[in-house]
């Protein structure tokens, strides 16, 4: 169990993370999703005793990491899987940790299996792929035994074959009754992988919720709808508080309505229609929107600009 509570963290200006709450529970695996800059690494470090809190804390089964006498068998956490020194053999990187915590050598084997490292737990880590990285940190992160997990961008820069790995492996670690907290910016991974959905945007939560609820309350329905005569339907639609937009010279799109709601009023203004179709938003388009505000930087084609205060886009 994670329990995060009006937590705040300053750099100096920048508000990194802004009285966040939100609580992680065992058995589920949650996912941590918020575009870059949102304060994720953040309060994970703050969650493992690396950064000090500006103010509010964050709990590890009710108490401070730094409370713990033998921390990784309490947390297990993947952080930057490049932070293992690249001259030892993957063994005996996670021999060096097992000894740091008092935990028996023969564990070592045991995660060594666990995720699939084999013969290359051999070789000196600096020929590693980025997916044996991964693999060795996450082995490093079980090596504990621990109940609690964090896993900061896990599937970063991996193939499909690796993705596909470690989405199998925090369903399994979530079955086992752990807890599980996996951060990303991209929905579409938290899609596939997360039970419930903690969101935030410059340090803010947006949402927490379980994914389900959060993806069905996203991609709202939208009505498009081409008449010879738009100028008549728009001024229809708004008299009834629709918003609507225009496409093109003929066509609207009028939003979180439905086709035969839009038919109906056509209808009634005595405008013909020569199309008329209903479309959903797309998840992408909705996550983007929903965290749009918070977003630190947006891409202007060339530089990025910081965005001002109060988030104008
Ligand atoms: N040590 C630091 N010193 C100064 N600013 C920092 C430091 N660490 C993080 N920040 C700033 O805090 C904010 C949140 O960063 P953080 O890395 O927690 O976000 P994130 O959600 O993990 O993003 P990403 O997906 O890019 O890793 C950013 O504006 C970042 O530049």
């Amino acid at each position: 169990m994670i329990g995060v509570r009006g937590l705040t963290k300053r750099y100096g200006d920048v508000l990194a993370v802004d009285d966040l709450s939100f609580d992680v529970e065992p058995g589920k695996v949650t996912g941590f999703l918020g575009p870059n800059g949102a304060g994720k690494s953040t309060t994970m470090r703050v969650v493992l005793g690396l950064d000090r809190p500006t103010s509010g804390q964050a709990l590890v089964n009710g108490r401070l990491y730094t409370a713990f006498a033998e921390p990784l068998r309490e947390v297990g956490a993947l952080l930057d899987p490049g932070a293992a020194h690249p001259g030892r053999t993957g063994r005996a990187h996670l021999r060096v940790a097992a000894r740091a915590n008092g935990i028996p050598a023969r564990r070592v084997e045991e995660v060594i299996e666990r995720v699939g490292l084999g013969r290359a737990a051999r070789r000196r880590i600096k020929g590693y792929s980025l997916g044996m990285r991964q693999r060795l940190g996450i082995a490093a992160a079980l090596i504990g035994d621990p109940g609690v997990l964090l896993f900061d961008e896990p599937v970063n820069g991996l193939d499909l074959d690796g993705v596909r790995w470690i989405r199998g492996l925090l369903r399994q670690l979530a079955d086992e009754g752990r807890t599980v907290l996996v951060s990303s910016h991209l929905l579409s991974e938290m899609e596939q992988i997360a039970d419930r959905l903690v969101v935030i945007g410059r340090g803010r939560l947006i949402a927490d919720a379980t994914t389900e609820q959060i993806l069905g309350g996203l991609g709202r329905l939208q009505v498009r709808v081409r008449s010879p005569r738009p100028d008549l339907l728009l001024a229809g639609f708004r008299e009834r508080g629709l918003v609507v937009e225009r496409v093109d010279e003929h066509e609207l799109r009028v939003e979180d309505t439905t086709a035969e709601e839009v038919g109906r009023l056509a209808h009634a203004c005595d405008v013909p229609l020569q199309h008329l179709s209903e479309v959903r938003q797309s998840l992408e388009d909705a996550y983007v929107e929903l965290t749009g505000d918070s977003v630190e930087y947006h891409g202007g084609g060339g530089e990025a600009e910081p965005v001002p205060a109060g988030g104008a886009r």
